[in-house]
């Protein structure tokens, strides 16, 4: 089992310098979308992707920067590649992706729902459900925008990846105290106050031992004027290919291109 990353962008949600927050992830020749945002659908075709070549999607929340290019790529599946694409998404998700987002766009007479262009997957949370042969995922409900879910996730059982979320410390303790989790990509917003995500000054108040092990993502487009003020942080860097296995606590990336 070797499991890969590759952020389409490492943006936040206004970034313009560097795309919307969604990654590729692979695992023996398959390739898991995480979120499908505005910035998407350009980001693919410029790493030499179609959308044919996802095995599936899955999703964290609904903001446009991770559902903005679900619409084309609905479009593109249905009428041009004609097959459906496995969505993964949290059962109290399903009803206002469609109703809220998708159905305005999509819809084109009106007993059409989302499952005549998804193969839908519902997740329900707190328990582990497999995605593709060698990758399965938890979801964690964390804090974004009050009375919006919003769900984190917990790849095979020691890569967190963070939806839009608050800062968390009871949560980031607990996942790399009892949980063993040893590789954390989090969202970071640069500057505070963290209302709706977790800032950088916060996550600098985190355990040495977890900082190590904590990876930079959505962040905003000063991101270089930041460089070296991450203590032991690493940024993840937008279309570098990285071997999940290998990004140790250490600060060890596991860089392949
Ligand atoms: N209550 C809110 C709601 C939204 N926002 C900003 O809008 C962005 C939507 O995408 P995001 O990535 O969740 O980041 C949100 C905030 O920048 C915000 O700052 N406060
Ligand atoms: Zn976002
Ligand atoms: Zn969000």
């Amino acid at each position: 089992m070797d499991l890969k990353i590759q952020m389409l962008g490492t943006g936040s949600a206004f970034a313009k310098v560097f795309n919307n927050n969604n990654a590729l992830l692979t695992v023996d020749g398959l390739t898991l979308l995480v979120d499908c945002g505005i910035t998407a659908p350009k980001a693919l075709y410029e790493l030499g992707y179609s959308f044919n070549d996802l095995d599936a999607i899955l999703l964290t929340h609904i903001h446009a920067d991770h559902i903005g290019g679900l619409e084309e790529l609905a479009f593109q599946m249905k009428y041009i590649f004609g097959r459906k694409p496995i969505l993964f998404l949290a059962d109290t998700l399903v009803e206002t992706l469609w109703e809220h987002s998708l159905k305005g766009g999509l819809q084109q007479d009106e007993t059409e729902t989302l499952h005549d262009f998804f193969d839908v997957r519902p997740l329900s949370v707190g328990q582990p459900h497999d995605l593709l042969p060698g990758l399965h995922v938890e979801l964690i409900a964390t804090r974004h925008i009050p009375n919006k879910a919003n769900y984190s996730l917990l790849f095979n059982d020691f890569f967190f990846y963070s939806g839009d979320t608050v800062f968390d410390s009871d949560l980031l303790n607990s996942l790399v105290n009892d949980r063993d989790v040893r590789v954390i990509f989090h969202d970071c917003q640069l500057h505070p106050p963290g209302v709706v995500h977790a800032c950088l000054s916060q996550l600098l108040t985190l355990p040495k031992a977890i900082q190590e092990r904590v990876f930079l993502m959505h962040y905003g487009d000063d991101q270089p004027d930041f460089v070296g003020r991450t203590g032991p942080m690493k940024f993840v860097e937008q279309h570098r290919i990285y071997d999940v296995d290998q990004l140790t606590f250490a600060g060890q990336f596991g860089m392949i291109e």
